[in-house]
């Protein structure tokens, strides 16, 4: 986000014409509405805090409004509705502030093939104002921070998947922001170095960065974050720390592995649904058979398997565990999460 004068590395102060307070809050959204000119409603009435130094998560499928929401955050959408302040600063009339303030980091890589790891950064020092005699310290410290200096007079074009991803984040840094936004930032990497961005991510937040993170990764959000927001159809359906939202799904998850085909998962679903020991338990069918969240999962699940052998369902293998986020949206929205891998890159 190329700007002329920028905030000074730890220049936090909020000197916005209507002179407000500091506000601890890094992201602060009241009612928040997206409307796209065709008419899509793409973020629906959306209320969160995101408080300085946090790392933030913002969770769900394609399609369900992350993106847009962090193009409003950083000022590249207007919203149609509600109000947003980053940085204490109104993504409307303090919009340039807003910019000054943040990080950027696109789905769609910005860094350009042709110039080295490290004429990349410069260039972003020049695009956010970083003064001349400070951008080499400052290229240094940034390769560095992501493990890229040693290829630092090689062309970004030589670059694995990950390498140019971690590039990118380094350039996102520059100003060095108190505030970055990293949208989908290991879509399409390998376990490996999507673990590695991990690590950086990591780093980043620890020297005080607040992030604000959208993934459809479950994992990832498990891994990173202390606290999300799970988003669909433009509406968050629940937020809390990974811990608390897990604690909500309610109890254990029994999974029991079945022989033959769907027939056989159906039944076992609807003898689990109508089963008396089971209160409020949800019950999911998956690829190997049934998950059943239950309070008194550990208690009656052994109940639960001679019922199915009663009626003559074969079970195979069974397992008990605590609930994992995958749980979580499972039983806020009755789907697994589908997540879109795309093409993997190293
Ligand atoms: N420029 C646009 N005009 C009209 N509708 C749009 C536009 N951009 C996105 N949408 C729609 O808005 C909704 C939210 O899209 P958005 O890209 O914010 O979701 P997302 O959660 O980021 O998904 P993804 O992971 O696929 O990027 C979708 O229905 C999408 O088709």
């Amino acid at each position: 986000m190329p700007t002329q004068d920028t905030a000074g590395p730890t220049d936090r102060s909020r000197d916005g014409s209507a002179g407000e307070p500091a506000a601890a809050a890094a992201i602060d959204v009241d009612g928040l509405e997206l409307t796209y000119a065709d008419g899509t409603v793409a973020v629906d009435g959306i209320d969160m805090t995101v408080p300085e130094g946090e790392f933030f998560g913002f969770l769900g499928p394609n399609g369900a409004g992350k993106t847009t929401t962090i193009k409003v955050f950083a000022t590249l959408l207007s919203p149609t509705g509600g109000a947003v302040r980053v940085n204490g600063f109104d993504v409307r009339s303090d919009s340039r502030k807003v910019r000054e303030s943040i990080g950027y980091m696109a789905q769609e890589t910005s860094i350009d093939p042709e110039l080295t790891a490290a004429e990349n950064i410069r260039f972003a020092c020049e695009a956010y104002g970083v003064p001349r005699d400070e951008q080499s310290v400052r290229v240094d410290e940034l390769l560095d921070l992501v493990d890229l200096a040693d290829v630092a007079d090689k062309r970004a074009e030589e670059f694995s998947g990950g390498m140019k991803k971690r590039l990118d984040a380094a350039t996102a840094l520059v100003h060095r922001p108190p505030l970055v936004f990293l949208d989908e930032p290991t879509t399409g990497l390998d376990p490996k170095a999507r673990n590695r961005l991990w690590e950086y991510f990591r780093r980043i937040n620890d020297l005080g960065t607040t992030i604000f993170l959208t993934t459809q990764y479950l994992e990832e959000a498990d891994q990173l974050c202390d606290r999300l927001a799970v988003i669909l159809d433009g509406e968050i359906v629940a937020d809390g720390s990974p811990s608390e939202l897990k604690r909500e799904v309610g109890g254990e998850v029994l999974d029991v592995e079945l022989e033959g085909d769907g027939t056989a998962t159906e039944r076992a679903a609807a003898i689990a649904r109508e089963f008396d020991a089971f209160a409020d338990a949800s019950v999911a069918e998956t690829e190997e058979g049934i998950s059943v969240t239950a309070e008194t999962a550990r208690e009656h699940g052994t109940d639960l398997l001679v019922a199915l052998r009663d009626a003559d369902v074969t079970v195979t293998g069974f397992n008990i565990r605590a609930p994992t986020l995958d749980d979580v949206f499972l039983a806020i929205t009755g789907e697994e999460l589908d997540t879109d891998d795309g093409e993997v890159a190293q």
